[in-house]
């Protein structure tokens, strides 16, 4: 987790984070600093629960990628955390993606810490040694399929939503760790295939594809995950947190030898005038059709 700490410092993401929680009860509030986010840790079970709250869509802002961050980070730092749970409380939507209101002619300095903070929000979810599980009780495109593809398992709802990377589509070019971190989750030729077409998924492919690991009813979604976790926490921390470690230790190192490339590359496209011209049009498109 130092070179969690050492990667959130060097983006500038990490500032002063409490060392433990304040308060000292069975079941534990952090979210007094969160504005976002709802974090709760039941010390009995010693699984968090980080649920995304910012309505309407759970579009993901500057701040709150920041604040995404800086909460696994002080889970991964409490002794009385073993698993963290990712859930959103808005009714049908895990996240929308990254909050395209803020890409949309943005300035390259903000620019610059809205793509460091995503950079953070991922790497933190991706590192952290604890379990990370995520409850997707809803769509979950581009940068919402980026937070439940770093975590260790997914429980997506049946129903009419959508999961997956549809970058492409949106004319933003794939970067390299994204890309890596879909095709480990789902293999080389459906990387290939999906990335380049900016496929979407229905919950029974996606599970298909290995996108998610199980897909059940709405209802029963935050209990399977519940009940996962319980296992997973059983399994003894060290050895799995090292082996944890382990199999996802290259891509982290990747990923903090290149964050400075990946800055410049995507500073280039996202603020590029044919990109932005696409942002702006399917802003307006989501505009005009929340009016109907
Ligand atoms: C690829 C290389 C780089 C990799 C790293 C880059 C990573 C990711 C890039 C992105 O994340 S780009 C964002 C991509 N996101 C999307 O394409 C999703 C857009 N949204 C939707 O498709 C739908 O909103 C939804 C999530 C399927 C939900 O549909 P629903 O009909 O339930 O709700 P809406 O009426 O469409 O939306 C409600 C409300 O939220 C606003 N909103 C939705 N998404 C965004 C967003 N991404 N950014 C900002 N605002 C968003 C939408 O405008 C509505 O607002 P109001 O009109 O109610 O004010």
């Amino acid at each position: 987790m130092a070179c969690i700490q050492k990667t959130l410092r060097g983006l500038g993401v990490l500032r002063q984070l409490p060392r433990e929680s304040t308060v000292n009860q069975t079941y534990c509030r952090y979210a007094s600093s969160y504005k976002y986010l709802q974090v709760d840790l039941d010390k009995k079970t010693k699984v968090a629960h980080l649920t995304l709250a910012r309505k309407p869509a759970n579009s993901l802002n500057c701040d709150m990628m920041k604040e995404i961050a800086m909460a696994t980070n002080e889970l991964d730092q409490d002794r009385d955390c073993k698993g963290i749970i990712i859930n959103s409380c808005v009714p049908n939507i895990f996240s929308a993606g990254l909050d395209l209101t803020e890409l949309y002619q943005a300035k390259e300095l903000f620019f610059q810490d809205f793509w460091r903070s995503l950079q953070a929000m991922f790497s933190t979810i991706y590192g952290t040694k604890v379990v990370t599980m995520a409850a997707i009780e809803g769509h979950a495109p581009a940068a919402g399929c980026i937070i439940a593809l770093a975590t260790d398992y997914r429980v997506m709802s049946e129903g009419k939503f959508n999961i997956g990377l549809n970058e492409s589509m949106l004319g933003i070019p794939m970067n390299f760790w994204v890309k890596d971190a879909f095709i480990a989750t789902c293999g080389q030729r459906e990387g290939e295939r999906a990335l380049q077409l900016g496929q979407m998924f229905i919950p029974s492919t996606a599970l298909q594809i290995g996108l998610v690991d199980e897909v059940v009813p709405q209802e029963l979604t935050l209990p399977t995950v519940q009940k996962h976790m319980k296992q997973w926490v059983k399994v003894p921390g060290g050895a799995r947190g090292l082996t944890k470690s382990l199999i996802r230790q290259q891509a982290m190192d990747n990923l903090k030898a290149k964050a400075d490339e990946d800055l410049l590359i995507m500073t280039r496209h996202m603020l590029s005038q044919p990109i932005q011209n696409t942002i702006g049009a399917y802003l307006e498109n989501m505009t005009k059709k929340s009016k109907r």
